[in-house]
């Protein structure tokens, strides 16, 4: 089931005083795609990550579908995929696929596991464990196993990151097709505006250090999208409506603003 997330005065501060998310009202409609974007270090993957239930907020709360984000993650309706993969090492591709569905409690389907090790570009290496994977193969694993389970909320940090330009571009086209598929919420945090664009239905943008929601921009452009059409006209009026706000909230101009 696609989730609502419910973020109400959301803040962070961590043990050494550093305060990186700051009284943050944020609701996120079911089914929705919103990119977060931000100064690097502004408190994006804090705020996912207390999303996920991960990171413990300081202050504030956050709820998924009306419940805390434990009880999502119980329920494997949450899947996560890190800039950092946390593949299991002793398990190839396919095992680490379809550990994640035996652990949700679905039934391994294995012409879908095949399907989605294809779509992420992994074709022929289903066998392969990951320390036999470049970077950029294993975040497209753990893309695949995030995937796998269909769930309702989808959270990913820089997935792309060490993906290189044309496989990043394939999968940021074949991407929204599932997950509009599968109705998943989706947040990501990427620091590539173009990619926000081309992937979401709204733009979160935050301000530097402690994160504050400064602009709130919808992309009403049509699916499917492509780079082209992210390109077009009306594309970049959306990529330039990003950057002037990320520009203005480094400049530190507007008041932070709350976002429904
Ligand atoms: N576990 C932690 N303990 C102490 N400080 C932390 C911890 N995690 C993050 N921080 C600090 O919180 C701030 C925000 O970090 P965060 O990783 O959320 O930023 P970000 O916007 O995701 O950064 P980037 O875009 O560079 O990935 C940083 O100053 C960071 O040093």
């Amino acid at each position: 089931m696609p989730a609502q997330i419910v973020c109400t005065g959301l803040g962070k501060t961590f043990g050494g005083g550093t305060e990186a998310v700051q009284a943050l009202d944020l609701t996120l409609a079911a089914g929705q795609t919103t990119a977060l974007v931000g100064p690097s270090g502004c408190g994006k993957s804090t705020l996912l990550r207390m999303i996920a239930g991960l990171e413990e907020p300081s202050f504030g709360t956050v709820t998924i579908g009306g419940a805390p984000p434990s009880e999502t993650l119980r329920h494997a309706g949450l899947s996560v995929a890190f800039q950092d993969p946390s593949l299991l090492p002793w398990r190839s591709v396919r095992g680490n696929i379809e550990l994640a569905l035996r652990l949700a409690r679905r039934p391994v389907d294995v012409a879908a596991v095949e399907a989605l090790i294809a779509l992420v570009g992994l074709d022929g290496f289903g066998d392969t464990k990951p320390a036999e994977l470049s970077g950029g193969m294993r975040q497209r694993a753990a893309i695949a196993r995030a995937l796998a389970t269909k769930p309702g909320l989808l959270l990913l940090d820089e997935p792309f990151g060490a993906v290189d330009e044309l496989t990043r571009q394939q999968l940021a086209q074949d991407l929204p097709r599932i997950w509009e598929a599968q109705r998943t919420t989706t947040v990501l945090v990427t620091h590539s505006v173009s990619e926000a664009v081309l992937l979401s239905d709204r733009v979160i943008v935050l301000s530097p250090r402690p994160a504050q929601i400064v602009a709130d921009i919808d992309i009403p452009l049509p699916r499917p999208r492509s780079p082209d059409m992210v390109r077009s006209d009306a594309g970049a009026g959306h990529i330039d409506a990003v950057f002037a706000a990320l520009s203005e909230s480094r400049a530190g101009s507007p008041p932070p603003m709350a976002a429904q």
